[in-house]
């Protein structure tokens, strides 16, 4: 299985997440098997901006990882995101946070994503689709989640 993080803080944020998982669906080399639900969360990291929607999915695809990550990119561009402030707004986000057991480390993807395991905005969907199946680091999603700065994520709305 591959989980995409998606996140969104501009404009109709729901809207934004709707629409990226609308057209990664229509992708004639992407299923999207499941979506957890949508949370509202506090900005993490680059905190002076607006709260983020967030939500992970779960998809299946033949595309390698670089075609996917190209794929997610055209994605973003479609939306309108245009690139800024590092770790700032954006009105859709898509990251590649696992490729089935894969480990890539290349110029312009690293795999898994090399935060997810800090940021429960992340962690909290995954677990949604995943119980405590993945492990990272040797912990598995609840403990990594212990082991995180608090930081406010809610339920906001479910995908379907
Ligand atoms: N796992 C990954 N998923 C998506 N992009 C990645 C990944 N690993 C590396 N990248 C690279 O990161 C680049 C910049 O991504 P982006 O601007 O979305 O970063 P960011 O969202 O601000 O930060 P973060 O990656 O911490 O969430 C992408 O163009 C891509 O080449
Ligand atoms: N709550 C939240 N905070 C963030 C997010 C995000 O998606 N949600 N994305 C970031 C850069 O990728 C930086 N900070």
């Amino acid at each position: 299985m591959i989980y995409l993080g998606l996140g969104s803080n501009m404009g109709e944020r729901e809207c934004y997440l709707r629409q990226a998982v609308s057209i990664l669906a229509a992708h004639p080399d992407i299923q999207v098997i499941k979506k957890s639900a949508i949370y509202e969360t506090e900005p993490f990291g680059y905190i002076d901006q607006a709260a983020f929607l967030n939500a992970v999915i779960a998809i299946e695809s033949n595309l390698s990882p670089a075609e996917l990550l190209r794929v997610c990119l055209e994605t973003e561009s479609c939306l309108g995101r245009v690139r800024n402030a590092r770790w700032g707004p954006r009105t859709i986000d898509i990251d590649i946070l696992l490729f089935h057991d894969q480990l890539i480390d290349t110029d312009t993807l690293k795999v898994p994503h090399p935060y997810m395991h800090l940021r429960p905005f992340v962690l909290i969907p995954l677990r949604d689709l995943t119980g405590d199946d993945i492990v990272l680091h040797g912990l598995t999603t609840g403990e990594l989640l212990a082991t995180c700065e608090p930081s406010s994520v809610t339920f906001y709305q479910s995908f379907d």
